[in-house]
């Protein structure tokens, strides 16, 4: 089996413990000879300029696949439901003292400070007729549509760049991955990933965070798999 590119998550993958930037990783994957995407729940500008920093070439799927674009020079595409989303965020606020994260930069969804009690929440909305979820990413909890997610940016990516979903390897550490991992040929989770995307992983790193990127390219190289 031969990958014809990368989709790697962000926060808790291509970063350290304390969330710096891994310089290991990054190194690792400028050695690549294949278009590495980079995909994040976190905002569209972190995800280009993270991009361009590590010398890659602009393809990013941000906002948990609310936004994705194939290059720098072409603007985001953008498909959520923020609408719903601040519905939800409304009614959550009548029982929860709740922080935004990036309002301004953010356009299709919502992420919150991770000061509230996630599975009070959860139970919450299910008396609710928004067709939205929570996801924890262990870095923010993110109120978003079931219909928007890593994988289907992936998918929509992929078609952009002339490539199927399949002919990606993805390498992740949290449930916002899960979707990416489903959608691409093969899914790496890094040690320190949460239950959610070990279910659904190929193959889990020994190492964790940034060295457990690192780990995952060189199983795949060592594997002729990109
Ligand atoms: O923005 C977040 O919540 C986490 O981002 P990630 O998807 O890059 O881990
Ligand atoms: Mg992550």
């Amino acid at each position: 089996m031969k990958f014809k590119a990368l989709v790697i998550d962000i926060d808790g993958t291509i970063t350290c413990k304390n969330r710096e930037l891994h310089l290991g990783a990054v190194k690792k994957m400028r050695t690549l000879n294949v278009p590495v995407v980079l995909a994040t729940g976190n905002i569209l500008c972190y995800a280009r300029t993270a991009s361009r920093l590590i010398g890659l070439g602009g393809a990013v799927i941000a906002e948990n696949g609310g936004a994705v674009t194939v290059r720098y020079d072409v603007n985001g595409i953008f498909e959520g439901s923020l609408e719903e989303c601040e519905k939800a965020f409304s009614f959550l606020s009548q029982h929860f003292k709740l922080t935004k994260l990036d309002p301004t930069y953010r356009k299709t969804e919502i992420a919150l400070r991770r000061d509230f009690d996630l599975e009070e929440a959860r139970s919450l909305l299910e008396t609710q007729p928004f067709d939205i979820e929570l996801v924890d990413t262990k870095y923010a909890i993110h109120i978003k549509s079931i219909k928007i997610n890593k994988g289907i940016g992936l998918q929509k990516l992929a078609g952009m760049m002339g490539f199927e979903a399949e002919d990606f390897v993805a390498i992740g550490d949290s449930a916002n991955d899960a979707e990416m991992f489903e959608a691409a040929g093969f899914g790496i989770a890094v040690a320190n990933g949460d239950e959610r995307v070990k279910e659904v992983a190929n193959y889990v790193t020994e190492a964790s965070f940034g060295d457990g990127a690192v780990e995952a390219i060189e199983f795949l190289e060592s594997n002729g798999w990109i």
